[in-house]
């Protein structure tokens, strides 16, 4: 995993930090390489254009006076306005190395460009809401906006928006990524987040932002079986079950049979589709040892057939995925009749449903909610979270909007299905269909249905070999 990849929380950070300052390098020394590696970002951005810094008390501030000084050096024509006195040892170092004034921040002009190092790290609550419209106001007019390490507002291990925040043009996230980078409503802030170097080692971080995967063609000696065969147990609605098997077979598995209540037909002829009338049919049907992932949840419904038919997949022994409707049986059952070992897609409806309202940031309740399940555990959205029970976890941000649309839920699944029998990995298997997925769906463009994501997979799958 590449160093830019990590995910922290403040908490993280900060002994991160610590472990830097334990190797000998001074603290204000970190601060430098901060601002060094933001100014560069801003001078590459906006170049000799007029700039107001806005410094706040803490360490955030101070790389915001050392952004100042350094850009002044290159003959940017920097102001800076400050939020009262700097407070910590190395903001203190940092001001006063700057040799210019220091103006009110509610007095300051407006600037071409414009500086957010206000409140990175060390927020603990939302601005007041007259410097926030302040914050608001600046960043508007300015044309080249800029925040460092976190837009002042955001709250760094949620995500959410404790005051105004305005939308920057870039945000620049110092020594790693934190929680807030990458959830919602947060990532929302910025049209460009870049990651700065600064030396921090996050080699022992857990939480990681879902990247390429790399992919395998078959082996020469492979064959249907050996590649993965799948199956999608279907019920009320076979249209989703059908999309769900379709996505599956362009999943790179070797083979899917898809168990429907109804034959709706259409489709490529190399799917399977076989009629079971009831749960005792799916059982039958799923008497093979050669599956190696089993799908219920799409399509399936919610009456007493539906539950049977969630039941004979549950009691066949095979690796499952459980999606939609399986998810909203078993929430009525608690989180004990949640078969341990499945991969769980849930958007949020579906994971309130099943664990509860849950404390913490998305990434710590989708953790919780795969440690007690002792499952994987997708939990979808803008900002989905893949979870495993040992403390592993990945987002995926900035996947399409366009995804918001019927049927993708369905695709997902049953390419988790289908890379789950591929791989034999649970927690490899999410990664990879998450990520397939998002890129489908960046390859189908925009206002596509979810039909032309599958499409879109063969080429997606192609990228990573
Ligand atoms: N550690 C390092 O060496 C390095 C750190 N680096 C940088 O430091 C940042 C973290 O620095 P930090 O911990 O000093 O916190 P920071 O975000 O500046 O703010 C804390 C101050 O603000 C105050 N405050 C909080 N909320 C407030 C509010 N709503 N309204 C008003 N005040 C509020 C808070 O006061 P308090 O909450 O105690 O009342 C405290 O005084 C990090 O994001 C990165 O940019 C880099 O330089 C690399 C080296
Ligand atoms: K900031």
């Amino acid at each position: 995993m590449s160093k830019a990849e990590a995910i922290l929380t403040a908490a993280q950070m900060r002994a991160a930090e610590q472990a830097v300052f334990a190797t000998g390098v001074p603290e204000y020394e970190l601060m430098e390489r901060a601002g060094a590696a933001a100014a560069e970002i801003v001078w590459r951005a906006g170049g000799k254009r007029d700039l107001l810094v806005l410094c706040g008390p803490g360490n955030n501030g101070g790389d915001g006076f050392v952004i100042a000084r350094l850009l002044r050096a290159r003959g940017v024509p920097v102001r800076v306005a400050a939020l009262g006195e700097s407070l910590t040892p190395s903001s203190l170092k940092a001001r006063a190395c700057w040799a210019g004034p220091v103006e009110d921040i509610f007095s300051a002009a407006p600037a071409t460009q414009i500086v957010d190092a206000l409140f990175g790290t060390g927020l603990s609550r939302g601005l007041d809401p007259v410097l926030a419209d302040r914050l608001c106001a600046l960043t508007a007019s300015a044309g080249f906006s800029y925040a460092v390490d976190l837009p002042s507002g955001v709250d760094t291990d949620s995500g959410a928006l404790l005051s105004a925040v305005p939308a920057f043009g870039i945000c620049v996230a110092l020594g790693a990524f934190k929680s807030a980078h990458l959830l919602q409503p947060s990532a929302n802030c910025w049209q460009r987040l870049i990651c700065a170097d600064i030396g921090i080692d996050v080699s022992a971080a857990t939480v990681h932002r879902l990247s390429p995967p790399p992919m395998f063609p078959p082996k020469p000696l492979d064959h249907k079986y050996s590649r993965g065969l799948v199956a999608v147990v279907g019920g009320e609605m076979a249209g989703a079950g059908q999309l769900a098997s379709h996505a599956a077979a362009h999943s790179g598995a070797g083979m899917v049979r898809h168990i429907a209540r109804d034959l709706v037909g259409g489709g490529p002829d190399a799917i399977i589709t076989q009629k079971a009338d009831g749960a005792g049919d799916v059982g039958r049907l799923l008497n093979d040892a050669r599956f190696k992932a089993v799908l219920v949840g799409p399509g399936l419904g919610l009456d007493q057939d539906a539950t049977a038919r969630l039941e004979a997949a549950m009691v066949s022994g095979h690796p499952l995925v459980l999606d939609a409707d399986a998810l909203t049986l078993l929430a009525g059952k608690g989180v004990d009749a949640i078969p341990a070992g499945a991969i769980l897609t849930p958007h949020e409806g579906e994971f309130v449903r099943l664990f509860g309202d849950l404390p913490g940031s998305k990434i710590d309740r989708a953790l919780e909610a795969a440690r007690r399940a002792d499952a994987i555990l997708i939990y979808k959205g803008s900002d989905s979270v893949i979870a495993a029970p040992d403390g592993r976890a990945m987002i995926a941000s900035g996947s399409s909007a366009w995804l918001s649309t019927a049927g993708t839920g369905d695709v997902l699944a049953g390419l988790v299905a289908g890379r789950l029998a591929v791989t034999g990995d649970r927690y490899r298997a999410a990664c990879e269909a998450l990520w397939l997925h998002g890129e489908a769906a960046r390859r189908a463009g925009a206002a596509f249905v979810a039909d032309d994501l599958l499409v879109e997979l063969p080429a997606a799958i192609a990228s990573r070999l």
